[in-house]
């Protein structure tokens, strides 16, 4: 069986082209191919999982011998399926990743430092202070997925996930984390009671405390907003707002939607908007807050999505730039005096964060805070977040 699973990820690793995600296209395939029963299914994608984890180190091994070392580099405790293959290699499993990583470079006879180099291989295009070795290996592990307790609602979430017997740590006050595999929604209820959001997702609120108005209501418009997941934040912050929200894809819109009517937010306008079109007319002029999470590269996701590692191109971030250059050219002029911008990216690269913020800043727009809000030593999304006022 082993043998079998080896094979069966080994082939779909080569069939896949990345031009949609690797959790959609497996799903598909397995979809089409009703012989794999669900054991299998999970065992065949974990192993594609941890190829993808190696990014595009150890490239000149065959792909079975880059499963295998994925699987040895990314799990911590006893596994039947490596004892069965690399029995020496099993024996050193419960090792810490610097040395793990130190006997596949000496299995395999190169260098440590590349491999590492090579899992993420942009380290060039890296933001300022982000420790780029440190954020390379953290592809390694899997991360955590992240609950934020809406106010009012800490202890009967905690109490309803020690009733459900479900582990989770405490990260803050209104922070848990749970494992990946924990079917959240039968033990609480979603959007009303906790959100998932990721753990930077959740700290981008910090930006929120340097907001001051005068004014008791005030306009905020979303313009990406997806399926809410910053404005339900900055609602629980402060409810005394005037929402708008827009973003290009009806189909999320319709998922903000039903996400708010469980989060309580019934008033706001909503608008499927291309902003990206120089054309495009905002709803207002006014607003004292405008949230731009922009479409981007995702780079500081990728450990939740590791096949982009081996599939994005460098070209990629241009595309991205023009993207968020348009948008946020687009926007700015439909804040009111004084108005706030936060900008907000789930990218690593320079040019999507820092050149983006100078951008604003030659727009006259005066910067307030920008940070980069690392995640790679937390088991969380690393993101970047700026606020500037016009
Ligand atoms: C990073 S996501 C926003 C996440 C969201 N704010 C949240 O907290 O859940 C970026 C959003 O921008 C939208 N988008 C992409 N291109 C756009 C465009 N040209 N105009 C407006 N929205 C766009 C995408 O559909 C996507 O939902």
């Amino acid at each position: 069986m082993f043998e079998h699973h080896l094979r069966n990820a080994s082939e779909l690793i080569n069939q896949y082209k990345g031009t949609i995600p690797f959790s959609a296209w497996i799903k598909n395939y397995f979809k089409e191919h009703k012989k794999f029963g669900s054991k299998d299914r999970k065992q065949i994608s974990h192993l594609c999982y941890c190829y993808f984890r190696l990014g595009k180190a150890l490239t000149n091994l065959a792909v079975d011998e880059k499963i295998l070392a994925g699987l040895f580099l990314t799990s911590s405790g006893s596994n039947d399926f490596l004892n069965y293959f690399k029995p020496s290699w099993s024996e050193q499993i419960t090792l810490p990743l610097e040395k793990k990583l130190h006997f596949v470079a000496n299995e395999f006879h190169v260098s440590e430092k590349n491999i590492i180099a090579e899992i993420f291989s942009w380290q060039n295009e890296l933001s300022e202070g982000i420790a780029a070795a440190a954020f390379s290996k953290s592809h390694l592990i899997q991360p955590d997925v992240f609950l934020r307790l809406r106010p009012g609602n800490e202890n009967k979430v905690t109490s309803k996930l020690n009733a459900a017997e479900i582990p989770f740590n405490s990260i803050a006050p209104n922070t848990l984390s749970v494992s990946s595999a924990v079917k959240i929604d039968e033990a609480i209820q979603l959007n009303k009671e906790a959100v998932i959001q990721d753990l930077n997702s959740q700290n981008v609120a910090s930006f929120f405390k340097e907001i001051n108005f005068e004014k008791k209501i005030i306009n905020v418009w979303d313009c990406c907003a997806a399926s809410g997941g910053k404005s339900i934040m900055f609602y629980d912050y402060n409810k005394n707002i005037n929402l708008t929200v827009s973003d290009i894809r009806n189909s999320i819109l319709a998922n903000l939607h039903e996400r708010f009517k469980d989060a309580g937010i019934a008033k706001y306008r909503s608008f499927v908007l291309d902003l990206s079109n120089l054309n495009t007319k905002p709803p207002a002029k006014n607003f004292d807050l405008i949230i731009a999470d922009v479409p981007c590269s995702g780079s500081g996701t990728w450990g939740r999505t590791p096949e982009q590692l081996s599939f994005f191109t460098t070209e990629k971030i241009d595309h991205y730039v023009k993207l968020q250059t348009n948008i946020t050219a687009n926007v700015v002029g439909a804040l009111a005096d004084g108005g706030y911008f936060l900008y907000i990216t789930c990218s690593v690269f320079e040019k999507e964060n820092e050149a983006a913020v100078k951008r604003l800043e030659e727009k006259g727009l005066t910067l307030i805070k920008r940070q980069v809000l690392e995640g790679y030593d937390k088991k969380a999304d690393t993101m970047f977040a700026a606020l500037l006022r016009k």
